[in-house]
């Protein structure tokens, strides 16, 4: 089992908590923090994994990644739209355990291929999936963090979160045996999250809502599993 997935799925609340400088229309989350400075606030709530965006359109950066993987002792998802065998040499040497593959914007076969690159690189794919025939795309699931993105990624994560996704999806995921299913994107509050968990979910992954929460370690514990 991968450092990754053992963190998560070991975790009390298990809460893969991301960094992202700005929201998927520009606003910033960070306000007067660093990111390093968040991280270390997401480890001290708690949080067992950290997920950090570098793609563009959220603010990020590699470099992003690189301060943040160098200086947090907890495992790190990439998060960014890679496509090539390259990305994930790269998503490895700047630190990285995890890397988001998001099978709707993958041909199967790029898919299939990204999936088993990365685990020859020892990173965990954490696939992005939101419908039945993206579960069944996913190569090696056992070995995978299959993720239901509640939030339509071709709308840059504008529109409405659509919870519901998540729960209609679980049974599929869980029966590719993928033992980390985890539910991302657009959860607001700590009592969804516990729903979602309650409902089966491994893990969650948050960032808006943690972003902008007047006290982490407050919104954590109020995520009882
Ligand atoms: O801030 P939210 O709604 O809690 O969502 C987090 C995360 O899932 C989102 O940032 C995301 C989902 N897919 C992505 C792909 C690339 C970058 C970021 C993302």
């Amino acid at each position: 089992m991968s450092g990754f997935v053992a963190a998560l799925l070991g975790a009390r609340v298990p809460v893969i908590a991301e960094v992202k400088p700005t929201d998927g229309r520009g606003a910033a989350l960070l306000g007067a923090r660093s990111p390093v400075e968040l991280a270390g606030a997401y480890e001290a709530a708690g949080a067992p994994c950290l997920s950090v965006v570098t793609g563009r359109w959220f603010g990020g950066s590699p470099r992003l990644l690189a301060d943040v993987a160098g200086r947090s002792g907890l495992p790190v998802l990439r998060k960014d739209f890679l496509t090539r065998d390259r990305d994930l040499v790269a998503t490895r040497e700047l630190g990285a355990s995890a890397v988001l593959l998001t099978a709707g914007l993958l041909p199967r076969s790029v898919l299939g291929s990204l999936v088993d690159k990365a685990l020859g690189l020892g990173l965990t794919p954490f696939v992005e999936v939101t419908s039945e025939a993206e579960i069944a795309a996913v190569r090696h699931p056992a070995d995978c963090v299959i993720a239901v993105n509640n939030k339509d990624i071709r709308g840059r994560e504008q529109g409405v979160p659509d919870l519901a996704r998540s729960e209609r999806l679980l049974p599929a995921v869980v029966a590719t045996g993928c033992p980390c299913p985890v539910s991302a994107s657009g959860i607001s509050r700590p009592e969804d999250a516990a729903r979602l968990l309650g409902a089966g979910f491994a893990g969650v992954l948050v960032g808006t809502a943690l972003l902008r929460a007047p006290n982490l370690a407050t919104w954590l514990a109020e995520v009882p599993r």
